[in-house]
């Protein structure tokens, strides 16, 4: 018996927009990918970003349809590049709906630009208004400028602890060398595809983080403590007992072998030299 050839999957059209704060490269990472070239002279995107086409009077533009092969589906995306600053806003909110991936952007020397992604995606909620679902969209988050490594204030693990533990993807990105770029628009591409295969639900294991709100919190917690009382949540001038019993907990919640969130390591680490530091000094 003749065996049934297999049906070609249906080819896909998909919408993907950028954003993140005006000059942390969104537009150079969408040209490097599209066009394979790195433009160092800053010119600010108008409202939305046409690609090819030259912005003159117009200020609606839009990268050019792009064909991708994933697996064996041929899919085509329309990127939008959308001016990260805030006078484009009115320009920006029209582009939220109907959008299947968003590349979230932020300078990794810059930390305004990070601080800010929270901000993005609170606009991106607000325009998509009540009935708007985030939860069917990959986010992609790029650490770019990873070539300035000089002037590097956000490191890896910080990046990748606030994208992970909101279930987005987190990429380290360098426009100018195009490090990264790549395998971040082939995972992404791939994401998409899934989640429209998933019938528009983001693939469980992209959805949860492997860690938990707890874990993410403290870690970012130690990071910003000022001093070692602080790391260990006790009030200064703590008893031995009062130390030891925080110690304990942190202990528990990060110990490398129970905890896999990025920077644990660091944070666990932290919190030993911490309570020898103040064990040293309390009788
Ligand atoms: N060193 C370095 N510079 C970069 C990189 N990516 C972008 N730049 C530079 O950063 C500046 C801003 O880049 P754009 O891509 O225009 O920034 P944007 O985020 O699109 O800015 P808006 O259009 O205003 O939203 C330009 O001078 C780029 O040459 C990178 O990976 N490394």
């Amino acid at each position: 018996m003749e065996s049934k050839r297999k049906e070609p999957a249906k080819s896909l059209r998909i919408k993907v927009i950028s954003m993140g704060n005006a000059e942390v490269g969104k537009s150079c990472i969408i040209k490097r990918y599209c066009e394979k070239r790195f433009v160092s002279k800053y010119l600010a995107t108008i409202g939305i970003d046409y690609g090819v086409t030259k912005a003159s009077r117009i200020i609606l533009k839009r990268l050019a349809t792009i064909e991708v092969q994933v697996r064996d589906r041929e899919i085509k995306v329309n990127i939008f590049d959308m001016a990260g600053h805030p006078f484009f806003f009115e320009v920006r909110n029209e582009f939220y709906k109907d959008t299947q991936g968003v590349i979230l952007v932020y300078d990794v020397g810059q930390k305004e630009s990070f601080d800010a992604l929270d901000s993005w995606l609170a606009e991106m909620k607000q325009e998509l208004g009540p009935h708007g679902n985030m939860d069917n969209v990959v986010f992609v988050v790029c650490a770019n400028k990873i070539d300035c490594s000089k002037h590097r204030c956000i490191d890896e693990s910080e990046g990748r602890l606030w994208a992970e533990s909101k279930g987005f993807l987190y990429f380290e990105t360098s426009a100018q060398t195009g490090e990264g770029i790549n395998e971040m628009f082939q995972t992404f591409y791939m994401s998409i595809v899934d989640l429209c295969e998933n019938g528009g639900k983001r693939p469980a294991t992209n959805s949860s983080a492997s860690f938990t709100k707890e874990q993410a919190d403290t870690i970012r917690r130690i990071r910003g403590s000022k001093d070692s009382w602080e790391m260990l949540g006790v009030r200064p001038g703590a008893s031995r007992e009062e130390v030891n019993k925080a110690y304990r907990k942190l202990a528990v919640l990060l110990h490398p072998d129970k905890c896999v969130a990025p920077g644990s390591e660091d944070a666990f680490k932290a919190v030993v030299n911490a309570r020898t530091a103040l064990l040293k000094n309390i009788k």
